[in-house]
């Protein structure tokens, strides 16, 4: 699998702010945001374009433009702090959504939610979600989109850990990772180490399970 880690200064340092235990939501929101923005615009370098005549003031040129925009899909809660970062990015791309809460006792995913294309065959997809785990909510997503035929899967997160990576590796779906951390790795409550705590709690602030 094809795993891209964003190590600009820029994203480092919005990744440190998000680290950061002392960062309110309000400020972990933004530095989610600006962080988004510069994956999103390292994630869209592969993407295929067309070209097209326009006219400038003095001459006749060509210009480019994306041949079709990512289908854009946050994984709730924690990705809906990347939608806003990643639309104003591709404001031509469609949004679907996948629900998702991990059991806090066996780790597994639990769908709640699920709006998507029924047919997202010869379409990219980019999906958000700040944070690759133990992997199962990331592969149970993918897994998704590609039972509709995508063969083209693009998952943006923060932090990635080692499981996540090699369980994404090993589900053998189309997909590639931007991250902008691959960090040391889990631990027994399978939170990210050093990470960042949960970053839904850290966005939207504590919720009751259902
Ligand atoms: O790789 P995994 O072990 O599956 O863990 C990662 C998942 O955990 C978090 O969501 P969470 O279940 O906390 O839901 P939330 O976004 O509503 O907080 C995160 O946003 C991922 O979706
Ligand atoms: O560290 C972690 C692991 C899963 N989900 C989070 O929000 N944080
Ligand atoms: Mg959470």
């Amino acid at each position: 699998m094809d795993v891209l880690v964003v190590d600009h200064p820029l994203a480092q340092a919005r990744l440190t702010a998000m680290r950061d235990a002392r960062t309110d939501s309000a400020a972990f929101r933004a530095a989610l945001h600006e962080l988004t923005t510069m994956l999103v615009y390292e994630a869209a370098r592969t993407l295929a374009v067309e070209h097209f005549p326009i006219q400038t003031p003095v001459a006749p040129t060509q210009g480019t433009r994306l041949a079709d925009p990512p289908l854009l899909v946050p994984v709730l809660r924690a990705g809906l702090g990347m939608a806003d970062a990643a639309l104003a990015l591709l404001p031509e791309s469609s949004m679907g959504f996948v629900g998702l809460a991990r059991d806090e006792h066996t780790f597994e995913p639990r769908a709640y939610m699920e709006s998507l294309p029924v047919d997202l065959a010869g379409h990219p997809v980019f999906v958000l979600d700040p944070m690759l785990a133990t992997g199962g909510s990331l592969e149970h997503c993918c897994r998704l989109l590609a039972d509709r035929g995508c063969t083209e899967i693009i998952v943006l997160c923060v932090l990635a850990a080692p499981a996540g990576i090699e369980r994404l590796d090993r589900s053998g779906l189309p997909l590639r990772l931007v991250t902008a951390s691959i960090d040391e790795g889990l631990n027994e409550k399978a939170f990210i180490v050093p990470g960042l705590g949960d970053a839904g709690d850290r966005q939207f602030g504590g919720m009751p399970r259902f």
